[in-house]
């Protein structure tokens, strides 16, 4: 394989937090592979590449893009725990649909379904000398030969699920040729967006944090934030698209381990549109909002879906939403539509692993085109639908770099460490499918149940009056 890369020049900025690892990659490009034009550093030190197959291959339908390093996490870890910057850093398969979690004979992961490459005798074979050309060289023995470090069969196997998957995002752009949210290389116009947010983005420094929050966001919570993202014509546009796929025989996956309706829209043409609103609006926003968060200043690839739900008066489909967390850093969670449905509060409680994890904190309810941003480990569930039909975007939003050093147990599982449960449990946070004591705590009518008087002050509708920046306060557990 060669490797094929974008056309911008290289950029590498500098940073308060560069982790040196990364940076020195993307400053020390390899002299024996042959690149069409450099790799990209999009964030300092991330650097992207694209794998081109040899025809012969099985992995030649398409060019592999994968990302390397990424800024952030490496020098606050080293920090923490003390030492040189930590190995393996990130490597990523970037936009395919890569799953090789089995275990290979080692016992090891190879890909984990966010596409990091997690196997220890990949990076054994990189050895004690981590640059992009012994990354490149090993990744492609993987992929192509030995069968120690994953087998081929199990790469073949995934080279043909993802071209089968490119397959039908290509049958469905064929069907509809003008449609720009599923264009190849689709981005987030301003035109999409309200237009007070789009001029606050447009004047946001990138180094900013959080001192005070623009009016038009607000803070119900500590770390859940509320503003207008989508203007309705593009919530209708959204909707189109969405409709339009469901109305095909192409396959649907279903979004998530929970939800039986809806589309992993990564999937069905719509990553590039999806890509373009995390590192428009999700990157910068998140930065902001979170600054206490390790993982803030590194978000660079999501698993973007839409949930539908409908009321019972109009047949099959999900009501409802048990307790759960993300399996995202930060959650964007947007209500397109349909106009007219009724109820479907959204429930939050405490953070995972904290003492007040299953205490409740906040109802919302759910606007068309306002955005929910929330850390991914925030308890949370929607209430039944009582009336028409919902449909929500969800970005489950991530970093590469907090997920390689957590898979390597850099930081702890979850990343964070878990506190004893608080005296309180509400009955509202119970999750019929994550808490052992669910039914006992049910029959016993254990669980708080939230008085009238508790229901009212936890209610908090959208574009609330603006609070101060609630970040400081929050009681985000630290490692
Ligand atoms: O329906 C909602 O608003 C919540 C969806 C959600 O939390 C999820 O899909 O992860
Ligand atoms: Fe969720």
């Amino acid at each position: 394989m060669t490797a094929l890369v974008q056309n911008d020049p290289i950029k590498i900025l500098d940073g308060p937090d560069t982790h040196s690892l990364s940076m020195s990659l993307g400053s020390d490009l390899p002299k024996s592979i042959e690149f069409a034009t450099p790799p990209v550093s999009s964030t300092p030190g991330l650097v992207h590449l694209s794998l081109l197959p040899p025809p012969s291959s099985p992995y030649s339908f398409r060019s592999w893009p994968i990302c390397i390093g990424g800024w952030g996490v490496g020098n606050d870890l080293d920090v923490t725990f003390g030492g040189p910057p930590r190995r393996p850093i990130a490597v990523r398969f970037d936009n395919c649909f890569l799953r090789i979690a089995e275990r290979n004979e080692h016992g090891q992961p190879v890909v984990d379904d966010s596409g990091m490459v997690i196997s220890d005798a990949f990076w054994s074979e990189v050895k004690e000398n981590v640059t992009i050309e012994n990354i490149v060289k090993a990744l492609v023995a993987t992929m192509c030969q030995d069968s120690s470090r994953g087998g081929s069969a199990a790469w073949t196997e995934a080279a043909t699920f993802t071209r089968e998957k490119h397959e039908t995002e290509e049958t469905f752009r064929a069907l509809r040729p003008t449609d720009q949210l599923i264009a190849p290389a689709a981005v987030l116009l301003d035109s999409h967006l309200d237009p007070t947010l789009c001029s606050f983005l447009s004047s946001l420094p990138s180094s900013s944090s959080c001192t005070s929050l623009p009016s038009f966001i607000s803070s119900p919570s500590p770390s859940v934030f509320t503003f207008p993202l989508f203007p309705p014509s593009h919530c209708a546009s959204l909707l189109s698209t969405i409709d339009a796929y469901e109305s095909t025989n192409l396959p649907k996956r279903r979004p998530n381990t929970m939800n039986n309706y809806g589309l992993v829209l990564n999937e069905v043409g719509m990553r590039d549109y999806c890509s373009s609103l995390m590192s428009k609006v999700i990157s910068p926003l998140s930065k902001m909002l979170f600054p206490d968060e390790i993982f803030s200043h590194s978000i660079d690839h999501h698993h973007t879906f839409c949930v539908e739900y409908r009321a019972e008066e109009l047949g099959v489909g999900d009501r409802h939403l048990d307790m759960h967390h993300d399996a995202s850093e930060v959650t964007l969670n947007v209500c397109l539509g349909r106009e007219g449905f009724k109820a479907s509060g959204l429930q939050f409680c405490g953070d995972y692993g904290a003492a007040d994890h299953r205490a409740s904190s906040l109802k919302l309810e759910h606007t068309i085109g306002t955005a929910v941003l929330h850390l991914g480990r925030r308890r949370h569930g929607a209430d039944n639908i009582s009336g028409g039909e919902r449909v929500n975007l969800i970005m489950w939003a991530r970093s590469s770099a907090f997920r390689a050093a957590a898979a390597y147990g850099h930081v702890p599982p979850d990343g964070y460490p878990k506190s004893q449960e608080g005296s309180t449990v509400d009955r509202v946070c119970l999750s019929k499918a994550n808490d052992a004591d669910y039914e006992s705590r049910i029959k016993t009518g254990g669980g708080n149940k939230l008085s009238g008087e508790e229901k009212k002050r936890k209610y908090v509708p959208f574009n609330a009056p603006p609070k101060s920046c609630a970040v400081k306060n929050s009681s985000v557990v630290k490692f």
